[in-house]
């Protein structure tokens, strides 16, 4: 379970340029809830997923993972636990690394031992099983290096780097964002059957309405760093983007916009 309990992140407090991201915010996910997180611009989101990172110290409240506060815990520390996708897909993947070291890397977080032990058959085996089930033939290119891979193929890698480990929360930064409608699609698709397969903890940030209402078994809906709707997984499959767009009272353009894409 992952605990998030009166936490407060303020950027440049007491100052003209003061700004409240995060207010006193609580949050409690169950194991394997896969958990939509929308909301306007500046609304407080990423910081959310920094908060949970590591990435940003709140200044009041704490973190909890399976009971263990991990408040203080730096990010290199929480990777062990907390994975995460970002938008950009040069993010998350090494360039110059080839496809399997990318991988072995990600089999290696959190382990004492070295690229050479983590690229044994055993796991290339694995790796390949893994990358044929993309449909991308990835699995026939695994010593390409990941700097040759359009945007779309390295967000599956970096996807696929990220639960490899089974973290106990995963974190998606509107990992689709960047992508074409036919590649977001795609990789929606495998994160929907990775996180259901593995019972994956997850928090996924997204604009795209469509992909908000489509995924996920828990819906939140934040506004100026606070929780302002939380809809469940007995409601989330009867809400239509019109109940949307008219129980948060926001006719905001930007949803109906992206609500009609
Ligand atoms: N590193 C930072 N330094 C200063 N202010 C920040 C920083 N990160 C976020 N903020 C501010 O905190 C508030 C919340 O930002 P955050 O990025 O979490 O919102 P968001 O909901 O993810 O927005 P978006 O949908 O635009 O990505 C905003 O007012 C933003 O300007």
């Amino acid at each position: 379970m992952i605990e998030l309990a009166a936490v407060d992140v303020v950027f440049y407090p007491g100052t003209p340029d003061e700004r409240i991201a995060l207010d006193r915010l609580d949050l409690t996910l169950e194991n394997g809830s896969f958990c939509v997180v929308v909301g306007t611009n500046g609304a407080g989101k990423s910081t959310l997923l920094n908060v949970l990172a590591g990435a940003v110290r709140p200044r009041t409240g704490r973190t909890v993972i399976d009971g263990a506060d991990v408040s203080s815990w730096p990010v290199h520390r929480r990777a062990q636990w907390v994975s995460r996708v970002f938008q950009d897909p040069m993010v998350g993947t090494a360039p110059a690394l080839s496809i399997e070291e990318n991988l072995a890397f990600a089999a290696m977080r959190g382990r004492r031992r070295g690229l050479r032990m983590a690229l044994n058959p055993r796991n290339r085996a694995h790796f390949r099983d893994e990358l044929a089930r993309f449909g991308l033939g990835l699995e026939n290119r695994m010593g390409a290096a990941a700097g040759l891979l359009s945007g779309g193929q390295r967000q599956v890698l970096a996807l696929l780097m990220a639960a490899l480990n089974r973290p106990r929360i995963l974190l998606l930064d509107e990992h689709t964002a960047a992508l074409d409608p036919r590649t977001a699609q795609l990789v929606m698709d495998a994160t929907r059957r990775i996180v259901a397969e593995q019972r994956l903890t997850t928090l996924m940030i997204t604009h795209n309405m469509a992909h908000a209402l489509e995924y996920g078994d828990r819906l939140l809906m934040m506004e100026c760093g606070r929780i302002k709707l939380d809809i469940g997984p007995a409601e989330k499959p009867r809400l239509t983007i019109n109940d949307l767009v008219q129980r948060f009272g926001q006719a905001d353009d930007q949803i109906l916009l992206q609500a009609s894409a």
